[in-house]
């Protein structure tokens, strides 16, 4: 419990920092977290040794579906991020730190002033390598839709309103190939 609460905290601040900076009240995304859906993993990542196909690696190109992901990993190494120009970079161990990722909800929810971090893992550092994602959403039934302050006549709002449950269903069928078209 207590290795749970860092992250919780982490998250707790940050999601007050994202709000202020868009001009809106610290607690305004708490009212729809009131019992939001969080994930805690424990991922491991064996090796891969020799030529690494793309469809193949440890996890493969994606963005969190959700609010934020507060990350810790060990020191092996092998997360990857895109950023804007288009390229990947490593987002290295940095001991005694946490990496954050934007998920969908914020890209939404800000009209794209915050874009979620599309991100891989590729191991091959010979060793196996071990990190703990910790997600955070919204309520299930939170609507998630560009806030007033990120909306304005010159920008209007790219996305329709949806639900945080009906998002995080759909990505999940979409990982899944089997699910697709049922
Ligand atoms: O293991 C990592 O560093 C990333 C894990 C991840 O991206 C995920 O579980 O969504
Ligand atoms: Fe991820």
């Amino acid at each position: 419990m207590a290795k749970l609460q860092k992250p919780v905290a982490i998250a707790r601040t940050l999601i007050g920092g994202i709000a202020l900076s868009l001009d809106l009240p610290k607690n305004y995304f708490e009212q729809r977290q009131r019992k939001p859906i969080t994930i805690q993993r424990v991922l491991r990542y064996p090796p891969q040794i020799g030529k690494v196909s793309l469809e193949e690696i440890g996890i493969g190109a994606h963005t969190d579906d959700g609010f934020l992901t507060v990350l810790s990993q060990d020191t092996v190494g092998g997360l990857q991020v895109k950023n804007r120009a288009g390229e990947w970079v490593t987002a290295p161990p940095v001991e005694g730190t946490f990496i954050v990722n934007i998920g969908d909800l914020v890209q939404t929810l800000t009209n794209d002033r915050y874009t979620s971090t599309m991100h891989r893992v590729i191991n091959t550092s010979g060793l196996e390598r071990y990190s703990i994602p910790f997600f955070i959403d919204l309520d299930f039934d939170a609507v998630v839709a560009p806030v007033p302050t990120c909306v304005s006549e010159a920008l209007p709002a790219k996305y329709e309103a949806y639900t945080c449950g009906e998002h995080k269903f759909k990505r999940f069928v979409d990982s899944y190939a089997h699910l697709k078209g049922e």
